[in-house]
């Protein structure tokens, strides 16, 4: 077994886990989940989204989160920017480091973010650009890279192809984002054998949704490819506005739990992480959707 000795975990709760909540979160409850994330010892926790509050209106108050989070040096505080408004939006909060996002379907880019794949990278350009001369580093995604909502199959050479544009135009990694979940341990080794021939593995992340329960399987299969950087939401939050049915992400805390358990450390406090998310989901009355903070609850 040949397994990174190292493993960075990028909590996108606050991003994705809380982007397709209907009832309103207040902006001190979202301040609090993102303190809670860095106490923890989280060490990349993605803040916001500077998108179209039309289009997604939970993340409206990005800029009012990320002027009143407490920042911790080492901490990472990221937002998504699909187009150059939003990348000034994010400038004007204070935003250190940004993603874009494209998809490796048409159908989803569309439903998305209102355009092709090739017009959302031509979007990115000036944004990169614009990155560079702020000092701002970009991280990238590619969406459906396991199956789309409306178009079924996705090959993994599609998905490779979008991630080296990404990567060729600047941005330092590329997130693959299986958005509806129902991505296999199979299919997911494949998607990284396919990706790591266009761009270096250690630039290649993993963003796994828990829609078919298979998210963990898939977190470790990719770890038996060489990945080491993964998306994980608290509580296993989350959902994508335009993947209808698409559950959250894999849970930080059980993939925390896979990791000690490899010895792979993190330097995070699963008890501090497991307080974090319990408290969001008593905020939007939901329940737990980590099997090991469950557990822990349950055993107390
Ligand atoms: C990209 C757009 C804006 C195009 O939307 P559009 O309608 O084509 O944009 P537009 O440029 O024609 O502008 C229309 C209106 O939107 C405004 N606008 C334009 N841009 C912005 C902006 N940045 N911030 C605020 N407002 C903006 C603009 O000012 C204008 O306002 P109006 O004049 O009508 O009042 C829209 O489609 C959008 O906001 N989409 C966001 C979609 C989104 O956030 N999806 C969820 C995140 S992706 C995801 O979850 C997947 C991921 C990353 O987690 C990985 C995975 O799991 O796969």
């Amino acid at each position: 077994m040949n397994l990174p000795q190292h493993v960075r975990l990028v909590e996108v709760g606050p991003r994705d886990g809380l982007q397709n909540e209907k009832q309103p979160i207040s902006v001190a409850d979202k301040v609090r989940l993102v303190d809670e994330l860095s106490a923890a010892g989280l060490g990349y926790i993605e803040v916001g989204s500077f998108v179209s509050p039309k289009w997604v209106p939970q993340m409206a108050g990005s800029a009012e989160v990320f002027a009143q989070i407490q920042r911790h040096a080492g901490v990472v505080y990221g937002a998504l920017t699909p187009n150059m408004q939003g990348f000034e939006a994010a400038v004007a909060a204070g935003v250190k480091e940004v993603a874009v996002f494209a998809a490796a379907s048409e159908a989803f880019s569309q439903k998305n973010i209102n355009c092709s794949i090739s017009e959302s990278l031509q979007r990115f350009v000036p944004i990169m650009d614009a990155a560079r001369q702020h000092g701002i580093s970009v991280r990238g995604y590619v969406s459906c890279v396991l199956g789309c909502p409306y178009e079924g199959d996705v090959a993994p050479q599609q998905v490779a192809d979008v991630a080296a544009e990404l990567f060729a135009m600047g941005c330092y990694e590329v997130s693959l984002g299986d958005t509806i979940g129902t991505g296999t341990a199979g299919a997911t080794r494949r998607l990284i054998e396919a990706t790591a021939a266009k761009i270096p593995r250690e630039k290649i992340g993993g963003h796994f949704h828990d829609t078919y329960g298979q998210a963990l399987a898939n977190v470790y299969a990719s770890l038996l490819e060489g990945v080491s950087v993964f998306d994980s939401s608290v509580a296993g939050l989350g959902g994508c506005p335009y993947a209808k049915g698409a559950t959250g992400n894999v849970a930080t805390e059980d993939v925390l739990y896979l990791l000690n358990g490899l010895g792979i450390d993190t330097g995070i406090d699963m008890d501090r992480l497991i307080v974090a998310g319990q408290r969001i989901c008593d905020v939007l009355g939901k329940a737990n959707g980590s099997r090991v903070a469950r557990a822990r609850q349950a055993s107390r």
